[in-house]
């Protein structure tokens, strides 16, 4: 199956957002070529690339912020553009740059955004209550965002975009310079949003991070999404081997000739106290190493199964490493 047959599958089942054929210029520079991805209700789809990649101007694209030369965009059943208003309502877009009233409170901030959804009263005050309780910034409520770390902003950022209860949240690179607990706590919210059933499409270029909090990543690289699918998916679908190392005592090289012939194994090797080997499903493995090494008479003393990342990915596909 193609990788355009893939995208287009999930785009029949897909419950919230399906994005077809997005192509954006700028001048004589394509920053966006004919991208489709689709995202469930639940499900958190990570946009991974480098800087330059296109990924914010797709997300622009996604959430009616810029005109698309080609393609279009529908959230919850309705079109998304410029144009049209019908899904943006459905959408919480949490742009790179925090924008926030310094001087106010985390709480007037938000109730200034809450009324621009048009939320008011009890009903804004309760919401408002809820969100701040997500971001986990319910104890700095009263304070003035002018004495919140860049982390803080951001969360509370975050959570303008949470108060109308969108379908679709949107986040454009959240964790960029931010301190550690402020992106432990972001990653946490996000993970939060996704069990409870938003459809979340997050930006980075950063793979670990993508590992840990994305059910689904679709790689962006000079415009195009050249794959997408879960970390094992795409790792599979590449031929990439897992590592399994296990330092050893005994007949090593007895051990490793027997796991030569184990079906999955592609290469044993010794090296100093320890065996080495490459094969596809390093876990389901194990067990048949760990026979193999009493069948040869060596005693394993740890067992490590490395499995490739992201990272070993993206440099498959395009030759160079995502941090560059
Ligand atoms: N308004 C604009 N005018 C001209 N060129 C633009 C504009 N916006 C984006 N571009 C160009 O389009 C390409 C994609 O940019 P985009 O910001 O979408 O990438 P990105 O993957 O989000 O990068 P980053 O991680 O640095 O934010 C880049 O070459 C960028 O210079």
């Amino acid at each position: 199956m193609t990788q355009q047959a893939a995208v287009s599958d999930h785009t029949a089942t897909s419950g919230v957002l399906a994005a077809s054929g997005l192509s954006k210029r700028f001048g004589d520079r394509t920053a966006v070529d004919d991208v489709s991805f689709a995202v469930s209700a639940g499900e958190t789809y990570g946009l991974l690339g480098p800087n330059g990649a296109g990924k914010t101007t797709t997300i622009r694209l996604v959430c009616g912020l810029l005109r698309a030369d080609a393609g279009h965009v529908v959230v919850g059943g309705a079109t998304v553009s410029p144009a049209s208003t019908a899904g943006r309502g459905l959408i919480g877009y949490v742009p790179q740059d925090v924008a926030l009233y310094p001087d106010l409170t985390a709480r007037e901030n938000l109730a200034f955004f809450g009324r621009l959804y048009r939320l008011r009263g009890k009903a804004l005050r309760a919401r408002i209550d809820e969100v701040l309780d997500l971001i986990g910034l319910a104890d700095r409520a009263k304070d003035k965002v002018e004495s919140f770390s860049g982390g803080m902003r951001r969360r509370l950022n975050i959570g303008a975009a949470l108060l109308h209860r969108p379908t679709l949240l949107v986040l454009d690179e959240p964790t960029v310079g931010v301190d550690p607990q402020s992106r432990h706590a972001i990653m946490e919210s996000v993970h939060r949003f996704g069990a409870g059933g938003m459809a979340v499409l997050y930006t980075t270029h950063d793979m670990a991070e993508a590992e840990r909090l994305c059910h689904r990543v679709g790689i962006i690289d000079h415009g195009r999404l050249i794959a997408e699918g879960t970390r094992r998916e795409l790792v599979d679908r590449l031929g990439e081997r897992d590592r399994i190392t296990l330092a050893a005592t005994g007949d090593l090289a007895a051990f490793a000739a027997l796991c030569r012939d184990l079906p999955g194994v592609e290469g044993a090797d010794v090296t100093g106290t320890e065996v080495h080997l490459l094969g596809h499903g390093g876990r389901r493995l194990l067990p048949a190493a760990l026979a193999a090494a009493e069948r040869a008479g060596a005693v394993v003393r740890s067992a490590e199964v490395t499995e490739p990342d992201l990272e070993a990915v993206f440099l498959h596909l395009t030759g160079t490493a995502l941090r560059d």
